[in-house]
């Protein structure tokens, strides 16, 4: 096997006094997809915001390829590889309009107008909100503005892309046509969430975040009562399936 993309190599942090990781160790390898799953508050953003250098670690070693990241010109290089999507589009979402959005990593990058601008469209096209990419950004819903921050780091074609809880606010269609993406990707996918159904439906290497240690982990699934909403009758129940996680 060749060597890894990216290597977490017992990483420890602290917020407040509370031990997020503990010596935790983590190896993806280039265009493998991984889930990290955990429950709310255990710190699985802050995992994605210390390998892209936005929180430092209190010990342990972060490598690119090989290449240890400790000071702040290191992780300005391994962000041109790795690109993270934020929980909150708000936080990434900064121009007058959708497009200008998308193509301002590519311009920032150096890459001409023309590239910049014909690459924006072909990935507003791929997620399906095209039809947006004029409108003003702020005023985009939820959903949108999540599909916009995708396909703002997605164009730079990072090596490994780092997204946090991406089915947040999506409907149905919009979350199919993400994980039918996530899944053609060709590089490597490490996203953070508590949303088993999502874990079930990627083929993805799943991991647990719990007590600090990042540990392999698997989904069953199960039977259940599931309710969906339908137009003109009343909400109808039928069996559905359910993903649940253990370690
Ligand atoms: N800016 C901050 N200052 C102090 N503590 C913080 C800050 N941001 C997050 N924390 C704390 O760090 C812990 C982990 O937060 P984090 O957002 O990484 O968890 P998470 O697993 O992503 O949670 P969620 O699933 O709810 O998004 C939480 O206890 C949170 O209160």
């Amino acid at each position: 096997m060749s060597s890894p993309l990216l290597v977490l190599d017992k990483l420890t942090f602290s917020r407040d006094g509370n031990a997020l990781l503990k010596d935790a160790d983590l190896e993806i390898q280039q265009g493998e997809k991984l889930v990290v799953w955990g429950d709310n508050g255990v710190g699985k953003s802050s995992l994605l915001k210390l390998i892209v250098g936005l929180h430092n670690a209190d010990a342990g070693d972060i490598r690119l390829t090989g290449k240890s990241c400790k000071a702040a010109h290191d992780f300005r290089e391994l962000r041109k590889r790795v690109g993270l999507v934020f929980q909150d589009s708000d936080d990434q979402l900064f121009c007058p309009t959708v497009l200008d959005d998308v193509m301002f990593g590519p311009l920032n990058l150096g890459w001409r107008h023309e590239t910049a601008k014909a690459k924006s469209l072909a990935m507003l096209t791929r997620l399906g909100v095209l039809a947006i990419a004029n409108r003003v950004t702020f005023k985009l819903s939820g959903g949108q503005k999540r599909l916009v921050a995708l396909a703002s780091v997605l164009v730079m074609e990072p090596d490994l892309l780092l997204l946090d809880e991406p089915t947040n606010g999506l409907d149905q269609k919009a979350r199919h046509r993400l994980i039918e993406v996530l899944q053609n990707l060709p590089q490597a996918l490490l996203l953070v969430t508590h949303d088993t159904q999502l874990i079930q439906q990627l083929d993805a290497r799943v991991i647990a975040l719990e007590d600090g240690q990042l540990k392999p982990a698997v989904v069953h699934a199960h039977q259940h009562v599931h309710l969906h909403v339908h137009t003109q009758s009343q909400g109808a129940e039928s069996d559905h399936s359910h993903a649940e996680l253990s370690g």
